[in-house]
């Protein structure tokens, strides 16, 4: 089964996840990161508020060139930081550019997040792609700070619900 993780990130721990997952899956998924055209403040005061604001108001950001194949694709992984208990706004804009490419695949998400709303995020998600239920769906804390040994499990049962 071909597989493709599509992920955002700002500061590297969706990044981190999305190796692993690759790692442990089979070194033949492709991992297509998006990145907004213009992009948010990652420092500061702006970080929160701009990054926030844009999640609250469901912005759909402009995203530079990507390459999704969809033809190529059996399922597809979803990877984000939870912002505002809500999916980063880039992963939004490549929902809606794929949503009948998505709607068509067997869909699995995880979310990165500091404390909480990963699983409203995770719920908006489903609900923007218009699904019932993810095949695999998993939230970290922050896993790039921690030793990854605490995440083992969590990780390796999201990988086998995924096979
Ligand atoms: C604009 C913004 C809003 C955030 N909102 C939340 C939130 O609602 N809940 C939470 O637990 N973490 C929140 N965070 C923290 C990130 O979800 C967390 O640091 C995540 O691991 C970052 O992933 P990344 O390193 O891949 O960007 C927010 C971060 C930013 C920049």
């Amino acid at each position: 089964m071909k597989t493709a993780i599509i992920y955002y990130s700002m500061s590297g721990n969706t990044t981190y996840v999305a190796n692993i997952l690759k790692e442990q899956l089979d070194p033949e998924v492709d991992l297509i990161e998006i990145k907004p055209v213009k992009a948010f403040p990652d420092s500061g005061f702006k970080k929160f508020l701009w990054g926030g604001k844009s999640a609250v108001m469901a912005q759909k950001p402009k995203l530079q060139p990507y390459t999704f194949d969809e033809e190529k694709y059996d399922q597809i992984i979803i990877g984000f930081p939870v912002w505002a208990s809500r999916i980063a706004p880039p992963v939004r804009t490549f929902v809606e550019e794929n949503k009948s490419a998505l709607k068509s695949k067997s869909i699995s998400a995880f979310a990165c997040q500091a404390g909480s709303g990963g699983e409203k995020a995770l719920s908006g998600l489903k609900s923007l792609i218009g699904i019932e239920a993810f095949k695999a769906s998993m939230i970290l804390i922050e896993p790039k700070e921690k030793l990854s040994s605490i995440y083992d499990g969590i990780i390796k049962d999201f990988c086998g619900k995924v096979l």
